[in-house]
């Protein structure tokens, strides 16, 4: 019986389009003024030496750091470095009304349903945490994270590794069977599948041909029972 669900965002809960043209954009015109005024606030000197230390050089400045952000950036690499400097510019942007996270009409419905259903909520994304409740608390639906028991993002895992679903799994104290992982990338769901979850693909834009997960194009369309 599935206990908990675990939601990706990015062209699951929310358009791509509202990721790769508001947030990532604003994150980009603003990073290097950010880090310039900013290095030493302890969260992002925090961040910098966390970046330090995944490209194994301890000493390189701030300068050379904010190159290797661009590219990151260039690359939609999934550093945990960038995505936690990220989710620290969107801040002000949120809390300015600069805009407000998107969410597909049929989200929050049904998440209001599951969560009244006693079903745990929960989130997996390769945005940061913080990133994740500001998507989530500053929405076009106004404040779900009451909605949520638990955020993860990449200090799990990546999404494509089966490990980061075995370690949620272990942080949430469930069997792997209790779970039903939200995701419209199937690389992300085969490695969910081969830890043992129960998986499902949401189909927002393209078909995807090559997937074996049951696929929707809406949450609504999501019936918990089939999950046996
Ligand atoms: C918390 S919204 C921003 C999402 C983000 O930064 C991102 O890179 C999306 O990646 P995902 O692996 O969730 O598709
Ligand atoms: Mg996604």
């Amino acid at each position: 019986m599935i206990r908990a669900i675990i939601t990706d965002i990015e062209g699951t809960t929310t358009d791509i389009r509202f990721v790769h043209q508001v947030l990532f954009p604003y994150a980009r015109e603003r990073l290097a003024e950010f880090l310039r005024t900013q290095h030493e606030q302890p969260e992002v000197a925090a961040a910098l030496d966390a970046l330090r230390a995944e490209i194994d050089r301890p000493q390189a400045s701030v300068e050379a750091l904010t190159e290797k952000l661009y590219a990151y950036m260039d690359g939609d690499v999934k550093s945990t470095a960038l995505k936690v400097l990220q989710g620290i510019i969107w801040r002000s942007g949120y809390e300015n009304g600069d805009f407000r996270g998107h969410l597909y009409p049929d989200v929050a419905p049904q998440l209001q349903a599951w969560h009244q259903q006693n079903l745990r909520l929960c989130v997996y994304s390769s945005g940061s945490v913080e990133a994740q409740k500001l998507l989530f608390g500053y929405s076009d639906e106004g404040d779900l994270t009451p909605l949520f028991s638990d955020y993860f993002d990449t200090r799990v895992g990546a999404k494509r590794e089966t490990e980061s679903y075995q370690n949620i799994a272990e942080q949430l104290i469930l069997p792997p069977e209790d779970l039903l992982f939200l995701s419209d990338i199937r690389q992300e769901l085969d490695a969910a599948r081969l830890a043992g979850w129960h998986t499902c693909q949401l189909i927002r834009d393209d078909a995807d041909t090559l997937s074996d997960h049951l696929q929707v194009n809406r949450f609504d369309q999501i019936a918990l029972e089939t999950f046996l």
